[in-house]
């Protein structure tokens, strides 16, 4: 047979990826994956190589939640694809839509055992920790194969996609027309859901009741873009909100509304709560005592059914996507006069939050030498406010406790953080996905241990020239340092110079050991839109074991006895 009207399973799987508008690739590559990069390079599609697939994966993931488009993360068989499951589970834990493509061993050799180069049963190994996990067996189903991962992923609660493809099915070759016929373009992967209209009268009589109401935004509410729905609603009923993580910048930190500064305050005495886009999980004590009360009714929107009752009994239950729905309660609550907040609520609030407010301030003038955490990041925090639309990355302990309260956000999906695992390890992948995805820069606030889980990435950031400045808190330790002269304990770390790193690559180096000093270099680095790395030397004395979670270490009874 002539080869003109052939291709083949490399060329089919990329006229896939263009058929569903999916331009950039993040990889590492190998044996069967390198000539499919190489090919997207020719066909102008973006790829980004990096040296540990858990690092492209995470890349992969942050994509997704930017964009609502699955991110793609490629690896080489078995040890490359295992190293991606971090990445393919913590974008499923978080609803981050990613899919994971594995090239992977001679079906005819590893389905019989025999022991082939990288022989793994991939496809159940993803099962667990993947919405759906498929294998490619010929070229021409890799058209249907990419088309469902990128429905599956990105469609009701978005999550991980594992699709696996043997080495020798991209080798294969096909008739063109066959192959072009395989092909098509998902239509609206990600539908409007609307509750049924009982759901939502049920939940407008509850919220218009309401007369010490919140509404709690959690990411899901960033990652379906529904900032102009969340301004309508919170502004139009004068609602107090409250932001996870993730969620800071749906509506400014600054917004009057925001009850971030009295938290503990407006979830312990709210009477009804919209829960928006986020999980009554471990972030938010499932729910219980003492931070909530038992007398607080619950609204909860989320696009998954089976979330509803994990950990409370939800009185208004809207099954659905929160844009469509939440517009759908602003109208009705409109209709209906709007909710009615009571002033000695909204009154109790504000005073919480102007002596918070007092508290963090006077925390913040402090300036010792060595910087501690506050002082740190009041410089930082001066360096990131003097260059707008900058996107923050924050992973560590003491590091995220204290920038998540420290750091305010303007902008919806400008931090991005450890999420919902509390996973160490997304910082310089979220970096470079960010900065890939949206052109913006990017300022990754690190642990200097959380750094080091994905620290050789500072290579692939100078290598592509990508404006990533990252700014670690050398605290020479897992939450703190080690005293001086003493053997290395199981959280210590050298007090390293990190910012010579960098330059071993060729990227600028600072060295900070003063807020002063550190506010230049952060500020002057993101205006230089170059990849930078700043060492900020933290007191090892400062930090606390764990940060705000210590109390999820286990205590043995014997050392209480
Ligand atoms: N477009 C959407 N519409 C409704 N719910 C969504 C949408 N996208 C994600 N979700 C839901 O948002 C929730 C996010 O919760 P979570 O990750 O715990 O947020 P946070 O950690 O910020 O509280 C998940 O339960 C997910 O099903
Ligand atoms: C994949 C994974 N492995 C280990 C851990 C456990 C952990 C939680 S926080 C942390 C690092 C804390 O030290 P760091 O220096 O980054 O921050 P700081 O407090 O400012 O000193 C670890 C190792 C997690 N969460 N995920
Ligand atoms: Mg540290």
């Amino acid at each position: 047979m002539s080869t003109q009207n052939l291709t083949d399973g490399f060329h089919a799987l990329i006229d896939a990826f263009k058929k569903n508008d999916i331009n950039n690739i993040y990889a590492v590559a190998g044996i069967p994956i390198t000539d499919v990069l190489r090919l997207a390079v020719e066909r102008e599609m973006k790829v980004i190589a990096f040296r540990h697939e858990s690092n492209a994966g995470h890349a992969a993931a942050i994509a997704g939640y930017l964009t609502q488009k699955p991110g793609i993360c490629m690896t080489v068989s078995a040890p490359g694809m295992l190293n991606g499951m971090v990445a393919l589970a913590n974008a499923t834990v978080n609803c981050f839509p990613m899919i994971l493509i594995s090239g992977s061993s001679d079906r005819a050799i590893s389905e019989l055992k025999r022991g082939d180069y990288e022989e793994l049963d991939q496809v159940n190994a993803a099962v667990p920790y993947a919405k759906l996990s498929i294998r490619v067996n010929r070229p021409e189903d890799i058209g249907l194969a990419i088309a469902r991962a990128y429905r599956v992923a990105v469609s009701g609660r978005p999550g991980g996609v594992y699709v696996d493809i043997p080495g020798e099915v991209l080798a294969t070759t096909v008739d063109k027309d066959v192959a072009e016929k395989s092909m098509f373009r998902i239509v609206d992967p990600a539908p409007a859901q609307l509750p049924g209209k009982a759901a939502l009268d049920r939940a407008i009589d509850l919220l218009a009741s309401a007369e010490r109401p919140m509404i709690l935004l959690g990411k899901g509410a960033a990652y379906a873009q529904a900032e102009n729905e969340v301004k309508d609603f919170v502004e139009s009923n004068k609602v107090p909100f409250l932001p996870m993580s993730m969620a800071k910048g749906i509506l400014p930190d600054s917004h009057e509304q925001s009850a971030a500064a009295a938290r503990s305050h407006t979830i312990g005495n709210a009477d009804v709560v919209l829960l928006c886009g986020a999980r009554l999980n471990w972030l938010l004590n499932q729910g219980q005592g003492p931070l909530w009360s038992d007398d607080t009714k619950f609204v909860h929107i989320d696009i998954e059914p089976i979330e509803m009752d994990s950990n409370r009994l939800i009185h208004a239950p809207l099954v659905g996507d929160i844009k469509s729905t939440l517009a759908a309660l602003t109208e009705g609550l409109k209709a209906k006069g709007g909710m009615k907040p009571s002033e000695e609520w909204l009154n109790s609030i504000k005073e919480r939050k102007e002596r918070n407010f007092e508290r963090m301030a006077k925390r913040l003038e402090a300036d010792p030498s060595p910087m501690n955490f506050s002082s740190a990041l009041r410089a930082v925090r001066d360096g990131f406010n003097a260059n707008p639309g900058t996107i923050l990355v924050n992973e560590g302990a003491n590091t995220l406790d204290f920038a998540r309260s420290i750091i305010d956000m303007e902008e919806p999906r400008k931090r991005l953080d450890t999420g919902t695992w509390g996973i160490m390890g997304i910082g310089m992948g979220y970096a470079i996905g960010a900065a890939v995805e949206t052109g913006e820069a990017v300022l990754a606030v690190e642990g200097d241990s959380a750094f080091g889980f994905s620290g050789m990435e500072i290579e692939t950031i100078v290598r592509y020239n990508l404006p990533v400045v990252t700014v670690i808190f050398n605290n020479s330790g897992i939450y703190r340092g080690d005293a001086p002269g003493t053997d290395p304990s199981p959280t210590g770390l050298l007090p390293a110079r990190y910012d010579k790193m960098i330059e071993a690559f060729g990227g600028v180096g600072y060295h900070a050991e003063d807020s002063a000093s550190l506010q230049k270099a952060v500020d002057e680095a993101l205006k230089a839109r170059k990849p930078a790395l700043i060492n900020a030397v933290i007191d090892p004395t400062a930090g606390t074991e764990s940060g705000n979670i210590t109390h999820l270490n286990p205590q043995s009874a014997l050392s209480k006895s």
